[in-house]
């Protein structure tokens, strides 16, 4: 049975196209399990445009206990971005190809175990990264990803395989970037292939980029993958999957509470699976618990 019933009135936002993941039954699903515990809820499709000002309005008319985003880390991100800074709680129904921060934060990846935490789950307060102003709340990098990013955006297929592919042929001809980091902590200057600010661990694709990162201490980790010689990509894919990067001689995690980065050759930068223009000077914030996540609860110990 359900320990508790804490949202009455839901507001579920959903992607149609996240993922390459059939949804026509999802709305049926909704409705049944809302009946079954006579709950209030609304659907919100997106469409793509302009759907964070009618998102932000339908939340004021409609003022719901709770929003549940149904797609991948960009939905997640739009409907984190309505409800940042204010009581209204995000849930997480991962439809996405990577779903990186429903990983993350423990939640369940069918449809159905998703679903049951509106009856049961706790309440956490997350720290959220602000990069010149655009917020974060996953993963924000610069250089190799963020191109494959871009790419991927464009691409007529959707999924971790058209992912994969892409990244197989960019990395080919990838020439690494030269950045500057300052931080409340230390300075780095060099190449480097790319630069991951998050406060989270892992990538949709699981690659463990910060595998000490938490996701609530006040603190975020700038995390490097300078360059290195084609020979070695086996060795680092292997730390990178096997959450053991501090391993590899290539990679480096800054932590800290305030960072500045020098992006020299103004290369391409993605925040949360958007690619971004932020400009060759890049001021990072973190925002301390701006951010209310509905989680599994935790067993008893
Ligand atoms: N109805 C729609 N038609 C076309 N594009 C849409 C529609 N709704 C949203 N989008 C676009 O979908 C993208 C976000 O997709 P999302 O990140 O949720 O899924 P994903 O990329 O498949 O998964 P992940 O981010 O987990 O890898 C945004 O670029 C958004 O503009």
């Amino acid at each position: 049975m359900p320990k508790n019933i804490s949202f009455q009135k839901i507001l579920f936002v959903i992607n149609p196209i996240s993922g390459d993941v059939d949804k026509s039954d999802l709305g049926t699903v909704i409705s049944e399990y809302c009946h079954q515990y006579h709950l209030k809820y609304k659907i919100y499709k997106t469409t793509g445009e302009g759907d964070f000002a009618k998102l932000k309005q339908l939340i004021k008319t409609y003022d719901p206990d709770a929003v549940f985003a149904a797609g991948g880390d960009g939905t997640v991100s739009l409907a984190a971005r309505a409800v940042n800074h204010t009581s209204l709680p995000l849930g997480i129904i991962p439809l996405g190809s990577g779903n990186g921060l429903s990983k993350d934060l423990g939640i369940p990846q069918t449809i159905e175990e998703a679903l049951a935490l509106i009856t049961n789950h706790t309440i956490k307060g997350i720290d959220t990264l602000e990069l010149n102003g655009h917020p974060c709340f996953h993963i924000s990098d610069l250089g190799f990803n963020a191109l494959v990013v871009a790419r991927y955006s464009e691409a007529e297929s959707r999924g971790p395989q058209t992912y994969a592919l892409i990244a197989l042929q960019e990395y080919l001809n990838y020439e690494c970037h030269k950045y500057r980091v300052e931080t409340d902590q230390e300075t780095f200057e060099g190449d480097a292939f790319m630069l991951t600010i998050t406060n989270s661990n892992a990538f949709g694709s699981n690659v463990k980029i910060n595998p000490n990162g938490i996701i609530d201490d006040g603190i975020f980790e700038i995390c490097l993958i300078e360059s290195f010689p084609k020979m070695a990509a086996f060795k680092l894919m292997y730390n990178l999957y096997t959450e053991t990067p501090e391993d590899s001689e290539y990679t480096r995690i800054l932590p800290c509470k305030t960072a500045t980065i020098y992006n020299y050759t103004d290369t391409l930068a993605q925040i949360d699976g958007e690619v971004v223009e932020l400009g060759r000077k890049i001021e990072v914030k973190l925002l301390p618990k701006s951010l209310r996540v509905v989680v599994p609860t935790e067993p008893l110990t």
